[in-house]
C-alpha cells in the first residue's frame, strides 16, 4: 500500500489557465437529498462549488430548493422527481455525484435508476451514501462511466460481501478488481483502491467523525474530478487528501471540524497550493 503525500496536491491543483471560461472546468449534477436528509446533498453541493467546479445543478426534493439557495446561490436547483430534466442533466455533466441523502425508499430507487440509465462511458460517476445501499439491496447493475464508489465500512460490506472485520487489502482488491471501479473506502487512514494501486491516506483526525463528512467528501470528489477531467485519478487522490489536509488544520484549533467548514476553507487552501513551488513544502503554510 503507497501512502499518499502532500505532493498530490502539487501535481493537481495547478493555475487555472488565463484563457477559460466556467465551461473549462466541468459541469457537475448531483443527485440526493430527499426530504429527510437535504442536509447532505447541500453539504456535498457546496464542496463541489467550493472545489471550484464551473457549473453545478442539484436535482434534490422540492423541499430542498430554498435551503439550498439560502446556503448556496452558485448552484442550480432541479427536482430530482422530474425525470427528463434528471436524465438531461446527468446526460450533460463532466461528472454525477450519486447517493448523499438520497434514501432507500421506493421514490429513491426509481431516481437511482434514472441517473444509472443515462450516464456515459466518458463521465466521472461519483456512487455514495444511499446510492451504494441501494445498489447492494436492490441488486443494481452499475452504470456506464468512470465510477468512483465511496463507501464508509458498512456501505461496503453491503456492496463487496466482505464483513467489516475482514475487510483486508487483498480481499479488498479483488472485489474492487471484480467491479472494475475506483474504490475511496473510507474510515480512519482512508484507502483508495484504483486500476493499477492501492493507496492508503495517512492523515485525518477523529474530528472528522461527525455527519456531513462523508457527503463533503463525495462533493469534492466530484469538483475535482470536473474540474481537473485531464487526470482524473490523480484528481479523486488529491481530493482525499484535501479533505482531511483542510480537515487537520481546523482540528488545531477546534475539537471537531464542521464539515461546511472544509469546503469554505476550499478556495483559499487551493490558492496556496497553486502558488507552491516544487520545493517548497505544504508544511510550510501555516
Ligand atoms: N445531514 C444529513 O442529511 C445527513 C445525511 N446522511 C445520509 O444518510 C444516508 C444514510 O447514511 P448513514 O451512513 O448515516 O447510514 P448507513 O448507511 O445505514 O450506515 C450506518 C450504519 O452502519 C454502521 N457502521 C459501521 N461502521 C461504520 C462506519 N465506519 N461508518 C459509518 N457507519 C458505520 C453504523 O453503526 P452504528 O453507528 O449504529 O454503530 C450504522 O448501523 C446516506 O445517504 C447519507 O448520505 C448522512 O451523511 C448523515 C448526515
Ligand atoms: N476517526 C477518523 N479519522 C479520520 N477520518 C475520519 C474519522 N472518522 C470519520 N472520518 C472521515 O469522515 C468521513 C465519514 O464519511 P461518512 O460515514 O460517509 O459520513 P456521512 O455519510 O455522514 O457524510 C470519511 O471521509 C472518513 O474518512
Ligand atoms: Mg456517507
Amino acid at each position: 500500500m503507497e501512502k499518499l503525500t502532500d505532493q498530490i496536491l502539487k501535481d493537481v491543483i495547478t493555475p487555472r489557465p488565463q484563457n477559460s471560461f466556467k465551461g473549462t472546468f466541468g459541469k457537475v449534477t448531483l443527485v440526493g437529498g430527499n426530504h429527510n436528509f437535504g442536509g447532505a446533498i447541500i453539504m456535498a453541493s457546496m464542496a463541489a462549488v467550493c472545489a471550484g467546479a464551473g457549473l453545478v445543478t442539484t436535482a434534490t426534493d422540492k423541499s430542498n430548493s430554498s435551503p439550498l439557495h439560502s446556503q448556496l446561490p452558485e448552484a442550480m436547483f432541479a427536482d430530482f422527481t422530474n425525470d427528463k430534466q434528471v436524465a438531461d442533466l446527468v446526460q450533460a455533466a463532466t461528472s454525477v455525484v450519486v447517493g448523499p441523502g438520497l434514501g432507500d425508499d421506493e421514490s429513491s430507487l426509481q431516481i437511482l435508476k434514472n441517473v444509472f440509465a443515462n450516464t456515459n462511458d466518458q463521465q466521472n460517476v461519483i456512487i455514495d451514501g444511499s446510492a451504494i445501499t441501494l445498489m447492494a439491496h436492490e441488486n443494481i447493475d452499475q452504470p456506464h462511466g468512470n465510477i468512483i464508489y465511496t463507501p464508509h465500512e458498512m456501505e461496503w460490506q453491503r456492496l463487496s460481501g466482505i464483513k467489516i472485520g475482514e475487510q483486508t487489502e487483498d480481499k479488498n482488491k479483488i472485489a474492487q478488481q471484480k467491479l472494475g471501479a475506483t474504490v475511496v473506502l473510507k474510515k480512519h487512514h482512508t484507502e483508495i483502491y484504483t486500476s493499477n494501486q492501492v493507496y492508503q491516506l495517512p492523515i485525518g483526525t477523529p474530528a472528522q467523525a461527525v455527519g456531513g463528512m462523508g457527503d463533503t467528501l463525495a462533493g469534492i470528489v466530484g469538483g475535482f474530478t470536473a474540474e481537473f477531467n485531464d487526470k482524473p485519478a490523480e484528481a479523486v487522490l488529491a481530493a482525499v487528501y484535501v479533505h482531511s489536509a483542510i480537515a487537520e488544520k481546523i482540528a488545531e484549533s477546534q475539537y471537531i471540524v464542521l464539515p461546511h467548514q472544509i469546503s469554505r476553507a476550499l478556495p483559499a487552501f487551493m490558492k496556496k497550493m497553486e502558488k507552491l513551488e516544487d520545493d517548497h513544502h505544504i508544511g510550510f503554510l501555516n
